[in-house]
């Protein structure tokens, strides 16, 4: 039988194109190279704070399972960390969106969008397991922190006025951050079932999924 141990890693190897899909997207590497239309980043600024909001009852619903199903009790430290970041987050849109006039108020969420905020709320349903929920939120997590950590790698052209976006989920500190979710992932994978394993590797196809189409959604001219 297949070693349990890393799962996240076995299944990066084997999804490994998807993967790139969601962490080199044209959008991102638009950003590193500088050539981004700041139309398209103004349209992923006033989405994502839709979708940071509707992630805040989503990681709440995480610290619920770990609470209840983990033997763990730094899980939900983290995890409540997790939670404090997005509080931070959310004042930071909100001054970020007033700089770049874009009115956070007026805004329709996307078809993308909707689409996500709608998977994430399936997540959230006791019906998943704990080991399926964190998977998912690590790869949520994951996606935005290698591809923001990309443009401020040496050799990135990425515009001044986008570098502290790119800090904000590309910084050291957030690296450790999704080190530790993985590893949280990690062992709660390697005691699962068969059955609770394919759910999670589901999940984590699907969240890849969801990321390429909402940096699509950012790209696009709708
Ligand atoms: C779409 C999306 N994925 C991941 C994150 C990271 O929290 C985010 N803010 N937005």
């Amino acid at each position: 039988m297949e070693g349990k141990s890393e799962m996240i890693a076995t299944w990066l190897k084997k999804h490994r194109l998807i993967y790139t899909g969601a962490t080199r997207h044209p959008f991102i590497l638009n950003i590193r190279d500088g050539s981004i239309d700041l139309s398209s980043f103004k349209r992923w600024l006033a989405q994502d704070y839709i979708f940071v909001r509707a992630s805040v009852p989503f990681v709440a619903s995480i610290l619920l399972k770990a609470w209840k199903e983990s033997d763990d009790s730094s899980d939900m430290d983290l995890i409540l960390s997790g939670m404090a970041a997005l509080n931070d987050e959310i004042a930071w849109f909100k001054s970020e969106a007033s700089k770049w006039g874009v009115a956070l108020h007026s805004v329709v969420p996307h078809k993308a969008n909707l689409d996500y905020c709608r998977f994430l709320e399936s997540v959230m349903s006791p019906d998943i397991e704990y080991a399926v929920a964190i998977t998912a939120f690590w790869a949520i997590e994951a996606v935005y922190q290698e591809s923001f950590a990309h443009c401020l790698e040496d050799g990135s052209r990425t515009p001044e006025e986008l570098k502290e976006t790119c800090q904000r989920w590309g910084n050291t500190g957030f690296g450790q951050f999704c080190r530790s979710l993985r590893n949280i992932a990690n062992r709660h994978l390697e005691k699962a079932s068969d059955d609770v394993l394919s759910k999670a590797e589901v999940i984590l196809i699907r969240v890849l999924e969801h990321e390429v189409e909402f940096w699509n959604m950012c790209s696009g001219e709708i």
